[in-house]
């Protein structure tokens, strides 16, 4: 089945700008988004004694059998979710770095269904359990399926959509992917030259909502600040807006003191900052990387560094994950 990826090299996003901003790179880090190894090789080649590398996908680990083993006991391969890397670690962590979404090779194998361009069943789990896309598209209430793809997917056409897979799977199973980037498309005017495929956003929506994207980041960022030790840093590299928000607002609420107590609000007790921005900023490629790897051009880039403070959780409302009603 691997004979489908793409053996053009995968490109890491952001790498070399990660690298940059925490060096000097030492001691135990975690790379919760291992995919095709990019970031733990370059973390390892870059100073890292050891790196801890997770995945929920097996398949990340399959393809790196001919040259994990070259590390020896400097890189240990973990399957997993980051949503609960703290338990994944021995140690306090001097980094972690998380690089989301799908990986190429997920794209590039029509069988695990994440792509509109190739013909597979409509799966698009990253690890292989829990529902399948063809479950969600089958199964769900109207309502569910327009809020997810307007959600998830910003897709302005939400509803007309959620309609049309409605009625289409009142007439047969809706189970491979080129048929529902067909509903999608039928709904949604044609492609324009430069424009995005119509059915990217419906994708991304679905895919977002089978692997529970934005609840696993969510747990994740709390999860690396239980893991990191004191001056660890967190590295997030986010691919669109909404995953970005999520990073930006976690960043931002555990760096801030939050005001504190006043004379008028004596309750309100000052916070205790978990982390410093840095930079306080988020970091996007250079246009010497887009132009080698398109990939890169909706990415962005936040650092945050750990404080000595106690971890403590951040309520979804305050990340501004959608609450979805009966998901
Ligand atoms: C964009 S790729 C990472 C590429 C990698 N940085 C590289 O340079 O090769 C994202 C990877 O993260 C994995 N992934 C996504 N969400 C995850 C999660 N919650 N827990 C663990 N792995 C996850 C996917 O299976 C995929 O292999």
């Amino acid at each position: 089945m691997t004979d489908e990826i793409d053996k053009a090299p995968h490109i890491p996003v952001l790498l070399g700008a990660i690298l940059r901003e925490v060096a000097p790179v030492s001691g135990v880090w975690l790379d919760g988004t291992f995919g095709a190894g990019g970031y733990a090789r370059g973390l390892l080649e870059g100073g890292a004694d050891t790196v801890i590398g997770v995945d929920r996908d097996p398949l990340a680990f399959e393809m790196a059998a001919d040259w994990a083993g070259s590390y020896g006991d400097a890189l240990r391969l973990k399957e997993g979710t980051f949503s609960n890397l703290d338990t994944l670690a021995d140690e306090p962590l001097d980094g972690v770095a998380l690089d989301l979404g799908v990986s190429s090779m997920q794209l590039d194998l029509a069988e695990r269904g994440f792509s509109f361009m190739r013909d597979g069943p409509l799966d698009m789990r990253m690890g292989q359990i829990g529902v399948s896309a063809e479950d969600l598209v089958n199964d769900a209430p109207e309502k569910l399926l327009a809020d997810i793809l307007f959600q998830y997917g910003e897709e302005r056409a939400a509803r007309r959509i959620a309609k049309a897979i409605v009625a289409e799977r009142l007439k047969c199973r809706i189970n491979s992917t080129l048929q529902l980037a067909g509903i999608v498309e039928k709904c949604l005017p044609s492609k324009k030259p430069g424009q995005s495929h119509p059915a990217t956003r419906s994708f991304q929506a679905i895919r977002i909502a089978v692997n529970d994207e934005f609840g696993q980041l969510a747990q994740g960022l709390m999860a690396a600040e239980r893991a990191l030790r004191p001056g660890g840093k967190l590295a997030v590299v986010t691919f669109h807006s909404s995953e970005d928000r999520i990073v930006k607002k976690f960043m931002s609420e555990r760096s801030s003191t939050g005001g504190g107590g006043s004379r008028y609000a004596p309750e309100a007790a000052a916070k205790v900052p978990g982390f410093t921005l840095t930079p306080r900023k988020a970091i996007p490629p250079d246009a010497d990387e887009i132009a080698r790897n398109t990939r890169a051009r909706s990415a962005k880039l936040r650092i945050a560094t750990r404080t000595d403070a106690p971890a403590q959780p951040v309520a979804p409302e305050t990340l501004g994950l959608p609450q979805l009603e009966g998901f």
